[in-house]
C-alpha cells in the first residue's frame, strides 16, 4: 500500500492552475524530496495530501483511502512550514494537548523530546525556546502517534548545521523503520545523501522525478574531469580536442585541466587521458543534486526563486 499516490492531480486556487497533470507516489520506508522554488506548489501538494483541499481533476489517495478522512489522518505526522505554539505552554503540554487531539499516547512524550533533542527543555516554556527548539518542538509534534506519513515543510528553517544534520539521521532511521516521508524544500545543500528520491516541481508541473543515478540520466548533464598534470602539459589538451568525444577544455591558473565530456563518454575520456602518461591526479565530478535542479528549473524558474510569479 502505497503512503500517497496522486494521480493526473491540477489544482487552481482562482484562476490561474497552480499544479497541472500531477502523476506522483511514495511508498513506505522512503524519503522524498519535493523541491521547487518559491511558489512552485509544494505547499500546495501536501495540503492535497492532507485532505484540507481537493483536487479539481485527478485522484489523491493516501494510506489506501481518501485523502481528509478520520482514519487516514490519525497515521500522517505534519510539520508546516511556520510552526507556531503558544508561548505560555511548556514543550510537554503542548505536546500532551496536541497528543490528545491525534488520539495519541501521552506516555510518548519524553521519549519524543528526548528523540528530537528537547529532553532538557521538556518543562520550559516555549517562549524560552531559541528558533531552533520550536522546529525541533514542531517535529516531536509531528512524530505523534507514530506516523505511517510523515510530511515534512521545510524543516531545516532555524536550524544550525549540527542540528540539520542530526534531523536527517532521526528521519532516516524513521525511514528504516518503515515510515514514508516527503521532505519539501528550497534547500538543498547537504540534503541529497538523506533522500531516496527527488520529485522537481516547477511551473506547476513535475518537471522530474527519480532516485539521482536516474535524474543524472535524464539531464544527461556532463560529467567533470579535473586532472593535475604530471609534468607540464603537452598532450593532454590535444587527447581531448582529438578524441572525437564530445567534451570540451579548459585550463586553469593553477595549470590544471577542466575537462567535461558526456556522461556516457566519461569512461573513454578517462582513458584516453591516462594513455597519455602525463596524467598526475584526476577527480571526477558528477553533477549534484543542486545542479540537477537547477538544469530542470531553467532560467525560468530562477527568476521565481525570490517568490515573483
Ligand atoms: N490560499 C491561497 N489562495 C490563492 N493562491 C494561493 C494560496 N496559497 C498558495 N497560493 C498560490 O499558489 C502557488 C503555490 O503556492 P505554494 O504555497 O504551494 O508554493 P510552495 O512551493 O510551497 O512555495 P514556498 O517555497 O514559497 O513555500 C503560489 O503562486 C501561491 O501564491
Amino acid at each position: 500500500m502505497s503512503c500517497f499516490r496522486l494521480e493526473n492531480v491540477s489544482y487552481r486556487y482562482s484562476r490561474s492552475p497552480v499544479l497541472t497533470g500531477i502523476d506522483l507516489a511514495l511508498e513506505p520506508g522512503e524519503i522524498l524530496g519535493l523541491f521547487g522554488h518559491n511558489g512552485a506548489g509544494k505547499t500546495t501538494s501536501i495540503k492535497l495530501i492532507l485532505g484540507l483541499m481537493t483536487p479539481q481533476q485527478g485522484t489523491v489517495s493516501v494510506l489506501g483511502g481518501t485523502a481528509g478522512a478520520p482514519e487516514v489522518s490519525q497515521h500522517i505526522g505534519y510539520l508546516p512550514e511556520n510552526v507556531m505554539f503558544y508561548p505560555q505552554l511548556t514543550g510537554s503540554e503542548i505536546l500532551n494537548h496536541f497528543a490528545r487531539l491525534k488520539g495519541a499516547s501521552l506516555e510518548q512524550v519524553p521519549r519524543l523530546m528526548e528523540q528530537v533533542g528537547l529532553a532538557d527543555a521538556l518543562h520550559s516554556r516555549v517562549k524560552t525556546y531559541s528558533k531552533g527548539m520550536r522546529q525541533r518542538l514542531g517535529l516531536a509534534q509531528a512524530l505523534l502517534g507514530k506516523p505511517k506519513l510523515l510530511m515534512l515543510d521545510e524543516p531545516t528553517v532555524g536550524l544550525d548545521p549540527v542540528a540539520t544534520a542530526d534531523l536527517y539521521r532521526l528521519l532516516r532511521t524513521l525511514r528504516d523503520a518503515g515510515t514514508g516521508i516527503v521532505l519539501c524544500s528550497h534547500v538543498l545543500p547537504g540534503v541529497e545523501p538523506y533522500i531516496d528520491r527527488a520529485a522537481i516541481l516547477t511551473g506547476g508541473t513535475l518537471k522530474a522525478a527519480g532516485n539521482l543515478t536516474a535524474l543524472r540520466r535524464q539531464a544527461n548533464m556532463p560529467v567533470v574531469l579535473s586532472v593535475i598534470p604530471a609534468d607540464g602539459n603537452h598532450q593532454l589538451e590535444a587527447a581531448v580536442m582529438g578524441s572525437g568525444l564530445n567534451a570540451s577544455v579548459t585550463q586553469k591558473r593553477n595549470g590544471s585541466l577542466r575537462i567535461e565530456v558526456a556522461p556516457l563518454q566519461k569512461m573513454a575520456m578517462v582513458r584516453r587521458l591516462l594513455a597519455t602518461g602525463e596524467v598526475r591526479d584526476l577527480d571526477i565530478s558528477e553533477p549534484t543534486l543542486e545542479d540537477i535542479y537547477v538544469h530542470f528549473i531553467g532560467s525560468g524558474g530562477l527568476a521565481h526563486r525570490g517568490g515573483v510569479q
